[in-house]
């Protein structure tokens, strides 16, 4: 399966002109033969916490209609990266999951806030996991600060999901930890990691670009630069068996022990 991580800036706090942008490189990915494609985290906003009573998305139903519509005329699912989404009993991180169809797949909300952004002043955290299903195949969900808890990861793993995404505006600051925590999630967990981050800056951060597409054996497939860019690789799932039969961390787990 060809994937491509949209690893674009993001206007601060002006959804049309984010969709716009996402709308001409989902086009780009299209031209290129992607069958799947990612967006960053907060693609349409940004992280324009303080206004989200004006431009957080109702029911997240702006962004739907758009990937949808997105997915149908390029022929492409889509992991629609997270958006500002209004539920009416809060605003939640929500990734939208859309097949070529133009079905929306799964929805996956944050659960995990990032304190040193502020996040858990403005932000309701989702109370539900991110596996879905797309052509047969299991995969899971999962945004930027989430990287850092293993145990979420194993636990869709074990639920058996096979290719792991993670949109992100994860800062340059710490793009050392942004390496080495995706390059681990994908050699522990012997799955595919497709990690979406954005570039470009905010009033408070430089973000760090470098997208991520990672192979079951931890080989790093492809990685972006700090600018945007659209960051192709391709998934084999053959790999995946043929690894976890090389060294079968499954089958040798103690679970009497943890
Ligand atoms: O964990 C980090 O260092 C960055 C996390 C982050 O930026 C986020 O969750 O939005």
């Amino acid at each position: 399966m060809k994937i491509a991580c949209l690893q674009m800036d993001i206007a601060f706090g002006d959804p049309k002109s984010n969709y716009g942008r996402a709308e001409s490189l989902l086009k780009e990915a299209h031209e290129a033969g992607i069958e799947l494609a990612v967006l960053p985290e907060l693609w349409t906003t940004g992280y324009d916490l303080t206004r989200l009573d004006e431009i957080a998305d109702a029911d997240a139903a702006q962004a739907k209609a758009f990937l949808s519509y997105a997915a149908k005329k390029y022929g492409m699912h889509i992991i629609g990266g997270s958006v500002a989404n209004d539920t009416g009993s809060g605003v939640k991180n929500t990734m939208i999951i859309v097949n070529k169809q133009g079905d929306v797949v799964h929805e996956y909300s944050k659960v995990h806030l990032f304190r040193l952004m502020n996040e858990e002043k403005f932000l309701a955290a989702g109370d539900a996991d991110g596996l879905f299903e797309l052509n047969g195949e299991k995969m899971a969900g999962f945004i930027c600060y989430d990287i850092r808890f293993p145990e979420w990861f194993r636990k869709q793993v074990l639920n058996g999901a096979r290719v792991l995404f993670v949109p992100a505006e994860w800062p340059l600051a710490r793009v050392d930890h942004w390496r080495t925590l995706l390059t681990a999630r994908a050699i522990e967990n012997q799955a595919y990691v497709i990690a979406c981050n954005r570039s470009g800056s905010d009033p408070a951060n430089k973000f760090a670009g470098h997208s991520m597409i990672i192979g079951p054996w931890g080989e790093i497939l492809a990685e972006a630069g700090e600018e945007e860019e659209l960051l192709v690789g391709e998934i084999d799932f053959d790999a995946i068996d043929e690894i976890r039969k090389r060294i079968p961390v499954f089958e040798d787990r103690l679970e009497q022990f943890y």
